[in-house]
């Protein structure tokens, strides 16, 4: 399923099929505004609080010239990055209204609905209403230049790309007020959870762990094979966090850069699916007679909250959900067409012959994401109504799904052999 790229750059269109074209088509558009801002008054624009003048030049720099290796470039055209940051730079002035907020906490928020500057401006909302800018001390410009550099490191990728991060951050955001976590953890776990779901995914490429080892990719190489993308988006985060302009921690206590450093690590590195059953069966374990002052049981809290976040769309309304599958699909589906190509193992669950939207949802849901949703509303039954109710509608909703598709196949296959057509000769798959 290659799509003609309107863009010129085809070397990175054979990496991204899927680029949303529309924003693509909407920045060639725009692209005449850009010609009048030069890099020198782009940089005036942003005030960029920092000592290491030179550095941020550099930094602002490698959009043009690709020094880097990927870090958020990938399908991504430098105007684009300009048009998010301008717009960001007028809209960050804005206000966000009380309506707003409040539906910012609620798991039926439609991303759709919204731009990517827009989310920029909800993404600094969380952080003022959960009262980490005011208890943690973090200045309102570092604020705003770690959110650019956060957005600027995630690739327009199919799914794993800056809305999707936004959406972890947003039902993470949820589940806090939901569940009330502030009246059961400290500022700094707060913290840990919301910045964990904004980095967890940093400069994703759009192929999995499978894809890295198999093709013995750099970053395979460089983690020893060991959730070498978890691994990735880790470093980049506090990569992002080290530059001084953006160090939103930059004045919290040594000791609390610790904690925030070591729970990051391992939230993220839990996001890795590989780990899904250990760390379900851990927390299972403890549930029964959790202690929140147990840091071993916090620790866990923590991680599962952050892997419920980053798979939770299932738990969303079904015009907010589908979409979200139809991206992974096209990424999955990128993916294997790529392994096909280049003689890689293909997973079944990635290959466009085999899957489904239906045959995709009701395992991941029967068996990854209602057990894990199940063991959090064990110690929290708030999150019955409106977080697993919803993931067992989509359940039922996709197990219909499957059975029209197995009654249409029957159909097919009862007129093929009316007609005289053997069965294996039928072209009418319903992949598993
Ligand atoms: N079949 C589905 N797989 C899903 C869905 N949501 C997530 N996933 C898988 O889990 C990982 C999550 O980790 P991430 O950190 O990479 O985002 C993701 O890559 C998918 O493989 C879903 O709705 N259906
Ligand atoms: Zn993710």
């Amino acid at each position: 399923q290659s799509v003609n790229c309107p863009c010129e750059s085809q070397s990175l269109c054979r990496i991204n099929h899927f680029t949303n074209h529309r924003e693509v088509t909407v920045i060639t558009e725009k692209k005449s505004d850009f010609k009048k801002w030069t890099w020198e008054g782009i940089h005036n624009v942003i005030h960029i609080v920092d000592d290491t003048e030179s550095e941020d030049e550099a930094d602002l720099m490698c959009y043009t010239h690709s020094k880097k290796a990927n870090y958020g470039i990938l399908g991504r055209s430098i105007e684009s990055v300009l048009l998010i940051i301008l717009q960001s730079l007028v809209k960050f002035q804005v206000d966000v209204t009380d309506e707003v907020r409040e539906y910012l906490r609620k798991p039926t928020f439609d991303n759709w609905q919204w731009d990517d500057p827009e989310m920029l401006i909800l993404l600094r909302q969380m952080y003022i209403d959960l009262n980490l800018v005011s208890n943690l001390n973090i200045e309102m410009p570092i604020l705003h230049n770690w959110l650019y550099e956060i957005y600027r490191n995630y690739n327009q990728v199919p799914f794993h790309n800056f809305k999707h991060c936004f959406m972890v951050a947003q039902m993470m955001y949820g589940l806090i007020w939901l569940i009330d976590l502030p009246s059961l953890l400290d500022d700094i776990e707060i913290f840990i959870l919301l910045t964990s779901a904004i980095c967890h995914d940093l400069d994703h490429p759009g192929y999995n762990n499978a894809y890295q080892i198999n093709a013995k990719t750099e970053l395979a190489l460089r983690y020893n094979d060991i959730s070498p993308l978890e691994n990735h988006h880790c470093s980049v985060a506090f990569e992002v966090l080290e530059k001084r302009h953006c160090n939103v921690m930059r004045n919290l206590s040594k000791d609390q850069y610790k904690r925030v450093r070591e729970g990051m690590i391992r939230c993220i590195l839990a996001t890795d699916m590989a780990k899904h059953n250990e760390i379900l069966n851990n927390f299972k374990s403890c549930t029964p007679s959790f202690d929140f002052n147990n840091k071993d049981h916090k620790a866990l809290l923590l991680m599962v909250l952050l892997k419920i976040a980053d798979i939770s769309n299932e738990c969303r309304p079904l015009d907010v959900a589908e979409p979200w599958l139809e991206c992974l699909l096209q990424e999955f589906f990128n993916q294997s067409d790529i392994e096909k190509l280049e003689g890689l193992p293909v997973a079944p669950f990635m290959d466009r012959e085999k899957v489904t939207k239906s045959s995709s949802q009701i395992g991941f849901i029967k068996f990854a994401l209602l057990p894990l949703f199940e063991a959090l509303g064990q110690l929290f039954p708030v999150i019955e109504k409106d977080i697993i109710g919803p993931v067992r509608n989509a359940l039922e909703y996709y197990t219909d799904m499957q059975r029209a598709l197995e009654e249409e196949k029957k159909k097919k296959d009862a007129e093929s052999s009316k007609n005289g057509i053997t069965k294996s000769n039928s072209q009418n798959k319903v992949p598993v």
